[in-house]
């Protein structure tokens, strides 16, 4: 016998959750759609990127950056945990500056001058693609209109991001050598503490999504976010395939 219906009704409509190792395994699986194998990044790795691309992605980039403090500050808005909110609070201050200790954000502007631009060609955003900018405020929005577990799900596109960002140092500084090491602190920063917020969003997210359609969509979440990540390389990348080096 295959069962009563009444079983296999109940199955469909409510499915288990996964366990936590299932649930934690299906997030991670999403390194597959991550914009480290993006065409541009791979480019950008091998060190093909001419001066004004790369000043280009620099600068573009930039908007995905400055975006990321407004994005965290929705999800605090959103949150109802204090402690969640508590340690959430600290990626504002560590984009954004605290006092005497400056942030990502001017590291990034760092690495802005150290290629060549100006900062204040960087500050108005005259380099930012329509595309970039769409994606970026699209992850902006997200934060700032769903749930906000699912909002923290989608950040853990950064259990990806360390050993993306330690294999672009290498790269900027084997074939990028015109940038000087004043340029690279925001990569000799970042990936520890990607590492530390990305294991904090993973239990946060892991404690949660309990039920079966909250796990489905933080995982719809961690793939809008991987869109978003693609669809910016997207746009530079048609960028410099139409316009040349
Ligand atoms: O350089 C990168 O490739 C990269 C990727 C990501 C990411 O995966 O979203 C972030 C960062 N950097 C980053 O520096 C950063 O602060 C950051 C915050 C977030 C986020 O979604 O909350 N992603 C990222």
């Amino acid at each position: 016998m295959v069962g009563s219906p009444g079983r296999a009704a109940a199955t469909d409509c409510c499915p288990e959750p996964r366990s936590p190792a299932e649930f934690s395994a299906a997030l991670h699986a999403h390194a597959d759609r991550y914009w480290d194998r993006h065409p541009l990044h791979v480019r950008l790795h091998e060190g093909g990127l001419g001066r004004r691309e790369l000043q280009q992605w620099i600068a573009n980039r930039w908007y995905y950056q400055k975006s990321l403090p407004q994005k965290d500050a929705a999800i605090v808005a959103n949150c109802p945990v204090a402690d969640v909110r508590r340690r959430w609070v600290r990626r504002i201050l560590d984009q954004d500056g605290d006092g005497d200790r400056p942030g990502g954000n001017a590291a990034w502007l760092d690495l802005a001058e150290a290629a060549g631009l100006d900062r204040a060609e960087v500050l108005d955003e005259r380099h930012v693609l329509p595309g970039v900018r769409f994606a970026t405020d699209a992850y902006v929005t997200f934060a700032r209109t769903r749930p906000w577990p699912e909002a923290v799900a989608a950040s853990l596109t950064e259990l990806f991001s360390p050993a993306l960002m330690r294999e672009r140092l290498a790269a900027l500084r084997a074939h990028y050598p015109w940038i000087g090491p004043a340029g690279h602190r925001y990569h000799l920063a970042r990936p520890e503490a990607a590492t530390a917020d990305a294991e904090h969003a993973l239990a946060v997210v892991t404690a949660h999504c309990t039920t079966r359609s909250r796990q489905d969509a933080a995982l719809a979440a961690l793939a809008f976010k991987c869109d978003v990540l693609w669809s910016i390389l997207d746009a530079l990348d048609q960028a410099q395939r139409t316009d040349g080096p």
